[in-house]
């Protein structure tokens, strides 16, 4: 008979699986221990939190994880979250976003360089919840350049990332060929599969109008090659959504027993406390000078916590691009400047925030011939990835073959009254459905940066995109849109969908172009800002995603990022999480 034991109740798991399925009590009467210690304490729930949760129990015997996490449990969108068409819906919810706004920026014209154009602010989706803000991307030529950083950043190398790559993904393809396993996983936790209910006719449409201009087809963007019109696999269990909440973070809270070496009773599990907003690092203030991290200030229910590591734990970031630079800065790691101008205790000085990297996306609208599109299918369906001109040309043929890509458009179907049901329309003919394509530049050169606005843990941040800030980034903009209006005067959208693009006409100068685009442009890829790189490169973490000049202190988000992913980045934070979880079990079983 298994041992029992005041502190594990034998249906804990079966308790923990209910709750997943049912949660209603927000954490409310939820009791704290007096003195809370733990091997390993997470903050942030997202992407790279929930991977490294369950990889980090599993790994190494005996140990358990805090997982703090400031939003709630996906269950609480009431199904919004887990529905794939709803990516931006399910955001709505207002509690599961941190509800940041970019800064306003003027910029320089590049057509007109007596002038001086304004680009908007926007509001940034960036989530609150569990499962954070979470296709896969298989360029190897990005990460060897994380890999060409120093002999000791061969751990970054693409075999390694493959490897993890490969250990994170389920792929369901039906009879994939010898190069679709090369790339693909078929083992992990993460569910990715193709559209079940096929596609919209539209869509089908489009693919066909791509191929006309000479695109070829892609069945795998994630294969050998990346360039080409395919559809998209998604990150899809049955039909729904499969967040790394609920892939990862719910495999790791199935294992909850009493530590058989441990006569303290301690628990080997993960603990998630939801509605937990930590606020900074606490440090070992009787070693000043070594930035000994020893555990977590957090905000719950209205009280103020604290959260401590045992000895040989780590507290470990995961807060995303925002946040875990945000945290750093909060807790005196951050640039001299920034930190003294908001009376914040300068303990290491480091370029946290600096390296802000995003794909800046442009959403191009066509009317179509009502098709009963009354929800969004799966998103995002359709994929045409392509070498932009940075002449602002419409891309050539060759172009198309080209194995660099550096433009993503993602191609949806969409309907306006569904998107927004409430809206007050002022006519009839603005009710219709249509197709988004959002071209996106998926290797920019325009880099941004993050601040503090003041030390109050609950403001936001200054975050400064600097979005197609260079002129290259313009350009190729530019000419991925000019690429769009062609494709939506194709045949048979043309014809049989009778597709109108609304928005731009064909007599724009490249001024009008300009201000349109730098007016209007949006992302949501943001990372970077705790870039991995050595600290005389402008790192503020190393290889193993130690943060320089702290002990027991890493983190493990897009955050890290020396170089922006050329493709969508929720499958390589997945990735980093893996690899940082081999990382850090390696280091803590050498101290054992
Ligand atoms: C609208 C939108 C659509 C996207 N679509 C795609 C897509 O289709 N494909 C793709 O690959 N990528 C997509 N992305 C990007 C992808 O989701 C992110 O790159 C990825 O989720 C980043 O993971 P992360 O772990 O770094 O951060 P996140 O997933 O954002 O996780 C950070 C977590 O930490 C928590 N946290 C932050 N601060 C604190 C604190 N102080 N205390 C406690 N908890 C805290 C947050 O609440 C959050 O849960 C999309 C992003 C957005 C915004």
């Amino acid at each position: 008979m298994s041992q029992q034991h005041p502190n594990v109740n034998q249906d804990d798991a079966k308790i923990r699986e209910y709750w997943i399925k049912n949660v209603c009590d927000r954490d409310k009467n939820a009791q704290f221990k007096p003195k809370e210690i733990y091997d390993f304490i997470i903050v942030g729930a997202g992407t790279a939190g929930c991977v490294l949760a369950r990889e980090l129990i599993y790994c190494i015997p005996n140990i358990n994880v805090l997982v703090l996490e400031a939003g709630g449990p996906d269950a609480y969108s009431n199904g919004i979250i887990s529905l794939p068409c709803n990516t931006f819906k399910g955001f709505q919810v207002s509690e599961h976003n941190w509800g940041y706004v970019t800064q306003e920026q003027k910029i320089q014209s590049f057509v007109d360089p007596t002038k001086e154009i304004l680009k908007n602010g926007f509001p940034y989706i960036c989530g609150k919840v569990w499962g954070g803000t979470s296709s896969l991307n298989a360029m190897a030529k990005g990460y060897n350049n994380w890999a060409a950083q120093g002999p000791e950043y061969k751990i970054w190398d693409w075999d390694h990332c493959l490897e993890a790559f490969k250990a994170v993904e389920n792929n369901s393809r039906k009879n994939p060929d010898e190069t679709f396993k090369k790339f693909h996983g078929f083992n992990g936790l993460l569910h990715v599969q193709d559209s079940q209910n096929g596609i919209y006719d539209v869509m089908s449409g489009l693919i066909d109008a791509a191929k006309n201009l000479g695109i070829p087809y892609n069945d795998d963007f994630n294969g050998e090659r990346q360039n080409g019109v395919g559809i998209f696999q998604f990150t899809m269990n049955n039909g729904k959504r499969c967040s790394l909440a609920d892939s990862y973070l719910k495999d790791a809270l199935k294992k909850v027993e009493l530590s058989p070496d441990s006569k303290s009773g301690k628990v080997v599990s993960v603990d998630v406390k939801s509605f937990a907003h930590v606020l900074n690092i606490i440090w070992d203030e009787e070693n000043k000078e070594e930035n000994i991290a020893i555990g977590v200030r957090y905000f719950c229910n209205g009280v103020v916590r604290e959260a401590f590591i045992a000895p040989k734990g780590e507290v470990i970031l995961c807060g995303g691009a925002f946040n875990s630079p945000k945290i750093l800065m909060l807790s005196g790691i951050g640039p001299k400047e920034n930190l003294e101008s908001n009376n914040i205790k300068v303990r290491k000085e480091l370029p946290v925030g600096r390296n802000l990297l995003d794909h800046s996306g442009f959403y191009i609208v066509a009317k179509s011939t009502p098709s009963e599109i009354n929800h969004w299918s799966n998103g995002a369906e359709i994929g045409i990835i392509h070498k932009a001109n940075v002449e602002g040309k419409i891309p050539c043929k060759d172009d198309f073959f080209d194995e660099n890509p550096d433009i993503e458009i993602m191609a949806s179907p969409f309907s306006l009254s569904y998107m927004n049901p409430t809206a007050k329309l002022d006519n009839e003919q603005n009710k219709f459905d249509g197709i988004i394509l959002i071209p996106s530049l998926n290797i920019p050169s325009s880099v941004g940066y993050l601040e503090l606005n003041s030390s109050n843990p609950f403001d936001q941040p200054k975050i400064c995109l600097n979005l197609l800030e260079k002129s290259d980034d313009l350009y190729r903009m530019i000419s991925s849109l000019k690429l769009c209006r062609e494709i939506l005067k194709q045949p048979p959208l043309s014809t049989v969908y009778n597709v109108k693009e609304i928005g731009f006409n064909d007599d724009m100068s490249d001024e009008d172009w300009e201000r349109v685009i730098q007016n209007n442009s949006t992302s949501q890829h943001a990372c970077g800002t705790v870039k991995m790189a050595p600290e005389s490169k402008n790192g503020v973490v190393n290889h193993r995603l130690q943060v320089y000049g702290t002990k027991n202190l890493r983190v493990v988000d897009a955050s890290i990022f020396p170089y922006i992913p050329s493709g969508n980045p929720n499958a390589p934070t997945a990735m980093v999480a893996w690899r940082a979880s081999r990382l850090i079990a390696e280091d803590y079983m050498r101290t054992c």
